[in-house]
């Protein structure tokens, strides 16, 4: 189990990290989801021992890191796959681990065998492509077969395949009961391989709930409507309580997306009026669309120009 409280990190004048408070429970994955520089990263350092907290705890099984007696035993986290020597082949530099840390060698053949790199156990890890690499990076993790887990954006660049592998990968540790927390700033990814999810943005909490939740609430409906008396029609549809923005990204001009709606109710508010309509669809939100709402008023860096869409929605 991983229990943060009230952790805090600034960096001079960035708060990196604001008053986060979560658990993270054994038997599945949770996901660690946040838009680019939310504070995921700087969370799983300070988890490690890596980054010192301004304020606040972060306790792995009722400890801080640093009191940990074998980190590795305990603990296994994955934050670059790409620090390995690179003329240094894959068994040798696992066999290096497993020496400094007090674990027997014959562990090393059996994490190269979990991660299906026996084959090419010989070659040099420089060598390797991210896909391989990243399973290097698995088995470093799981020498000394830790009760929790942490993998900060593993998928990040990998092919479709490799995407899948890893995801079942960590399905499996979580089944066999461990504690698992993966960073993503993609929904839909973290929508296929977690069960619970921990939301963040600029650092601070936005939501700790379960995936299922989390999508349901997401994926709420809207409807998009074309008309060629666009004014009259936005003033209807707002009259009668409804919310409506301009769809910037109709090619031909005119549209209307109305939120929270259905085709019916916004057919029979033109119909009352007498106004003409081009086109009326029912759109479900996309789980990234919905991420972008949840986390607009969050994310640090954003195209110009969305700021209208994805503004207000906290
Ligand atoms: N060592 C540091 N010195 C100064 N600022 C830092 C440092 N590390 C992180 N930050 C800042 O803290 C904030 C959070 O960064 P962090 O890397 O934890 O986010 P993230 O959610 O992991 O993002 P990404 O997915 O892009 O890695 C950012 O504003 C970042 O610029």
């Amino acid at each position: 189990m991983i229990e943060v409280r009230g952790l805090t990190k600034e960096f001079g004048p960035t708060k990196a990290v604001e008053d986060l408070t979560f658990t993270v429970q054994p038997g599945m994955v949770t996901g660690f989801l946040g838009p680019n520089g939310a504070g995921k990263s700087t969370t799983m350092r300070m988890i490690l021992g890596l980054d010192k907290p301004t304020a606040g705890t972060a306790l792995i099984d009722g400890k801080p890191y640093h009191d940990l007696k074998q980190p590795l035993r305990t603990v296994g986290a994955l934050l670059d796959a790409k620090w390995v020597h690179p003329n240094r082949s894959a068994k040798a530099h696992l066999q290096w681990m497993a020496a400094s840390n007090g674990i027997p060698m014959s562990r090393v053949d059996e994490v190269l065998r979990l991660v299906g790199l026996t084959e090419v156990a010989g070659k040099k890890a420089g060598g390797f492509s991210l896909g391989m690499s990243q399973r290097l990076g698995l088995a470093a993790t799981l020498l000394g077969d830790p009760k929790v887990l942490l993998f900060d954006e593993p998928v990040n660049g990998l092919d479709p395949e490799g995407i899948v592998w890893i995801r079942k990968f960590m399905q499996r540790l979580a089944a066999e009961g461990r504690t698992v927390l993966v960073s993503s700033h993609l929904l839909s990814e973290m929508a296929l391989t977690a069960e619970h999810l921990v939301v963040i943005g600029r650092g601070r909490l936005i939501a700790d709930t379960t995936v299922k939740q989390f999508v349901d609430r997401s994926s709420e409906s809207t409807v998009r409507v074309r008309s060629p008396q666009l004014d009259a029609l936005r003033s209807a549809l707002t009259s009668h309580g409804l919310t409506v923005r301009e769809d910037g990204t109709s090619e031909l001009g005119g549209a209307l997306i109305v939120l929270e709606a259905t085709t019916d109710v916004v057919g029979q508010i033109a119909g009352g009026q007498g106004i003409v309509l081009h086109e009326l669809a029912a759109q479900q939100g996309s789980l990234e669309d919905a991420f972008m709402k949840l986390t607009g008023d969050d994310v640090q860096y954003h195209a110009a120009g969305v700021d209208d869409v994805m503004g207000g929605a906290l």
